[in-house]
Formats: C-alpha cells, sequence, structure tokens
C-alpha cells in the first residue's frame, strides 16, 4: 500500500516560492490500476516526481508498506520497488539502449532486452547499440523508457503520459503492455489525457490546482468528468473554454 498524507509541495522559481502541490491525501492499494487525470499544470506530474523523490516534499509524509520513505532520496525509492517513466525521457550521450537496459534490469539478460524491445515495438537489431542521445525520435525514446520500466523488479509502477509522441497505431498495443504488467502485487499509477486509458483503469483521480479535486471507482468519476467538470458556458468558469474542465479557482 502507498500512502500519502497531508503532502505539500513549494518550489523556488527565482525569488518567489511557488506551492505546487496542496495538503494531497491518497491511500493505494496493490493490485489496483489507477489514471490520474487533470487540466494542464493541475500537478500530475510534480505530485509523480514528488512520490519518486526527484522533487522534496516541504510537508507530509509518503508511506510505503509501512514503510516512512519521505526522507530517501530517488535511488533510494527505486531500491524500494518505485518506478517512473517520465513524461518527457533524459537521453543520455556516451549511452548506448543497452547499457540503459542493464542499468533498469538489474537481473535481466540479452534474450529480456531483446524481448522487450520487440514488445515496445523496436526492433532489437537496429536500437540496442543506438546511443541513447538527440538522434532518437521522441516517440523512440519514449519506447526504451517503457522497456526499462518493465524490466525493473516494481511494486509502485507511474507512466506519466505514455501516449505522449507515440504514434496512433501502436497506442493500444502500449496500453496492452502496460495493462499486461499490472498485477496483484504492483501498484499501477498512469498520469494520462487519453480517455482509452481512463476506460481500463479501476479508479480515476482528478487533479487541478496542486489539489485532488475527486477521485473514487471508474463508472462514477467518468461520469463525474463528461457532466459535472465541464463548463456548460464561458460565464462558467473565468477565462475557461466551453466543454473544458471547469476551472477550479472560482
Ligand atoms: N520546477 C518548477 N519550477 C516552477 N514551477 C514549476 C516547476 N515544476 C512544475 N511547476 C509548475 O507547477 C504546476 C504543475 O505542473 P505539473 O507539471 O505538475 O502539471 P501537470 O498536471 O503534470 O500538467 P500537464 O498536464 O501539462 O503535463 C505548473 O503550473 C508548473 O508550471
Amino acid at each position: 500500500m502507498l500512502q500519502i498524507k497531508s503532502l505539500y509541495l513549494e518550489i523556488q522559481n527565482g525569488t518567489e516560492s511557488v506551492e505546487i502541490l496542496k495538503d494531497i491525501n491518497l491511500t493505494l492499494q496493490r493490485g489496483k490500476f489507477y489514471a490520474i487525470t487533470g487540466p494542464n499544470g493541475g500537478g500530475k506530474t510534480s505530485l509523480a516526481k514528488t512520490i519518486m523523490g526527484i522533487y522534496r516534499s516541504n510537508k507530509g509524509a509518503i508511506i510505503l508498506d509501512g514503510e516512512d520513505i519521505t526522507p530517501f532520496n530517488i535511488t533510494e525509492r527505486a531500491n524500494r520497488g518505485i518506478s517512473y517513466a517520465f513524461q518527457n525521457p533524459a537521453r543520455f550521450k556516451g549511452l548506448s539502449v543497452r547499457d540503459i537496459l542493464k542499468v533498469a534490469s538489474r537481473e535481466g539478460d540479452e534474450s529480456d532486452f531483446k524481448r522487450l524491445l520487440k514488445a515496445v515495438g523496436l526492433c532489437p537489431e537496429e536500437y540496442l547499440e543506438r546511443q541513447c542521445d538527440s538522434s532518437l525520435s521522441g516517440g523512440e525514446i519514449k519506447r526504451i523508457e517503457l522497456a526499462s520500466v518493465l524490466l525493473k523488479p516494481s511494486k509502485v509502477v507511474i507512466y506519466d503520459e505514455p501516449e505522449a509522441g507515440v504514434d496512433l497505431w501502436s497506442f493500444e498495443g502500449i496500453l496492452q503492455l502496460i495493462k499486461n504488467h499490472h498485477n496483484q502485487d504492483i501498484i499501477t499509477i498512469v498520469i494520462t489525457h487519453h480517455e482509452r486509458v481512463l476506460s481500463v483503469a479501476d479508479e480515476i483521480i482528478l487533479m487541478s490546482d496542486g489539489e485532488i479535486k475527486e477521485m473514487g471507482e471508474r463508472e462514477r468519476m467518468l461520469e463525474l468528468l463528461k457532466y459535472k467538470f465541464r463548463c456548460e458556458s464561458w460565464e462558467d468558469c473565468e477565462g475557461g473554454e466551453k466543454g473544458g474542465f471547469r476551472c477550479f479557482r472560482s
């Protein structure tokens, strides 16, 4: 179980301190598939990065299977079984795809690397020796990142917009891979703007303005997203869009 208790995140932006996450409380169970959605800038990636230890919270606690991991850094959290597939994966000059998969897998061997590369739609013969630098396209680096996350033994796997940069023809296959990787021992969290991803989640979490606005079982949340959280008119939402997410600021 992953528990997030009264979590706050402030980031220093020049001389200003910006409050990014406010009083986040969540209890996520193993075996469940969660989707986090909400308007741009709502705090989804910041929450993922705070769980992973990339951002350090100012207040609150993160507890994994009864252990308080709040003071732990990224490596310690990764060792506890938290994995994160970035929205925009980093590129590593001087490292090959094979090197990246080796670091990720710990126990995996060449046959696992080939199997996973094939599964994400990349031909191993063509990609294993490729440098993980800017020569890779956005979709290619996203697939390599996905392969590396799927190679790791994990308790919590966070996928940040796995649909981003992936072509229309491959998206369903990528989603199936994520679903197949999910099991009773894993907490799967997918940050997404895609209704197809929402349609396979057990529970949906709606974030906006750095807060959790609503969370619950898929069907109820899909109804809410369709009706309650849509603007009916421009007047409903200062500066909002008709048909877009309701503005929570008012
Ligand atoms: N390092 C940072 N410095 C300043 N502001 C930041 C930083 N990281 C995030 N923010 C701000 O925090 C807010 C939340 O950003 P975040 O990336 O978590 O949103 P998101 O819900 O993932 O958005 P999207 O759907 O667009 O990916 C945004 O307003 C963003 O500009």
